[in-house]
């Protein structure tokens, strides 16, 4: 493959980092979690300096190699609509649950017109690794616009249902569907970036399957997107010593899609991240900078240059927590297989079996989503 960038290629293998190396490998600013920051402004701007992109693309690299995991500033969408975010996702969890349950999650192919994955899931319906999860939730979802396959009977197919969105906070399905667009922009720039981190090299053809730098955002134009909006009450289990909690506001998992950009209130010490030497590091927000990671469709992009990380929420303190992470996903019927320089440069076989991205978020649905949505592919 022709590449006229400089960017160094990837490592062929994950680093470890070591204690001393952990919070000093970062290119930009490093944040006292040891996370870096990165701007993201270069790759929204279409007369920013080559070397500002430059630098971007390359903190984006070590970040994806490092830890999967980064917080992403210079997104342009102002502190104020991402507080009012935080703020509607709030009031909507202190409602009674029987106004949450208005917009209540149904299976598919029922009588209630569930598509098994929009709407409202209570408290512990969510399950990781086997554990019930304490929180409660609703999921929007891209709107079902292939067509249509009639469930009988007038029920509807996985996936296929209309969002549902609450009849309060009334402003909230206006805010939310505005901010859903913005942060779809935010995600193509991402997506972009992280193509000239992996020194794709700029597009030569309109080949659909051409691997350049605008592989993800090719695959990402209809992005099949999430919106999670969550709420954690504190867990109260008792913790015993030198062992791992016995109950999770979310357990251990990786994402499942491209990447995600994370919205969450101020609570510290709730969100984790695994190292690659096994141990977790909290990644407390940072006001107006989303938390972002890579998901197992990346890994899988990259050949496993990158690492989708684990992850998990433990929410000790006395605040109930919000936080409302937006999914960029492929589109759901992009063809999802290991980029051949990846494999190159990993040195290794081809990861995966190269299917659709709609097939695995199906596989994922019909193996019960409340219960195995978050299990590696
Ligand atoms: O609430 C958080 O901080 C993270 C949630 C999360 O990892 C997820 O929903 O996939
Ligand atoms: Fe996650």
């Amino acid at each position: 493959m022709s590449s006229t960038t400089t960017l160094p290629p990837p490592l062929a293998t994950n680093p470890t980092p070591t204690t001393s190396t952990r919070y000093t490998a970062p290119l930009t600013t490093a944040h006292t979690s040891g996370l870096p920051i990165i701007d993201i402004s270069p790759f929204l701007s279409a007369t920013s300096a080559p070397s500002a992109r430059h630098k971007t693309a390359q903190a984006i690299n070590a970040a994806c190699v490092n830890y999967g995991f980064f917080y992403l500033s210079g997104h342009g969408i102002p502190v104020e609509k991402l507080d009012e975010i935080l703020a509607l996702a709030r009031r909507f969890f202190a409602l009674p649950l029987a106004q949450k349950n208005r917009i209540k999650r149904f299976d598919a192919g029922g009588a209630e017109g569930g598509d098994s994955a929009r709407g409202y899931q209570g408290l512990g319906e969510n399950v990781t690794g086997g554990l019930q999860d304490l929180q409660e939730a609703v999921d929007w979802y891209r709107e079902w616009d292939f067509p249509g396959e009639d469930g009988g009977d007038g029920t509807v197919k996985t996936l296929q249902g209309a969002n549902l969105w609450p009849e309060e906070p009334v402003e909230l399905k206006s805010v939310y569907e505005a901010y859903i667009a913005q942060v779809q922009g935010v995600g193509k720039a991402l997506v972009h970036a992280m193509g000239v981190a992996l020194g794709l090299g700029p597009p030569a053809s309109d080949d659909d399957d051409a691997e350049d730098e605008n592989v993800f955002v090719r695959n990402c134009a209809a992005s099949f997107w999430v919106m999670r909006m969550i709420g954690y009450p504190p867990l109260s289990t008792p913790l015993s010593p030198g062992s791992d909690p016995s109950q999770f506001s979310c357990g251990a998992h990786t994402d499942y899609g491209c990447v995600t950009l994370l919205l969450t209130d101020p609570t510290p010490g709730a969100l984790q991240v695994q190292l690659r030497d096994g141990t977790w590091l909290n990644a407390d927000p940072i006001r107006g900078a989303f938390v972002v990671n890579i998901g197992d469709m990346i890994e899988r992009w990259t050949n496993g240059l990158w690492k989708s990380t684990l992850h998990r929420v433990v929410h000790r303190g006395d605040r109930y927590r919000v936080s409302v992470p937006f999914f960029y996903e492929p589109g759901f019927d992009s063809v999802v297989r290991p980029l051949r320089e990846c494999v190159r440069r990993s040195g290794r076989a081809e990861m995966g079996e190269g299917g659709t991205y709609g097939e695995h978020l199906l596989t994922k649905v019909f193996s019960n989503f409340y219960y195995s949505k978050r299990t590696d592919w």
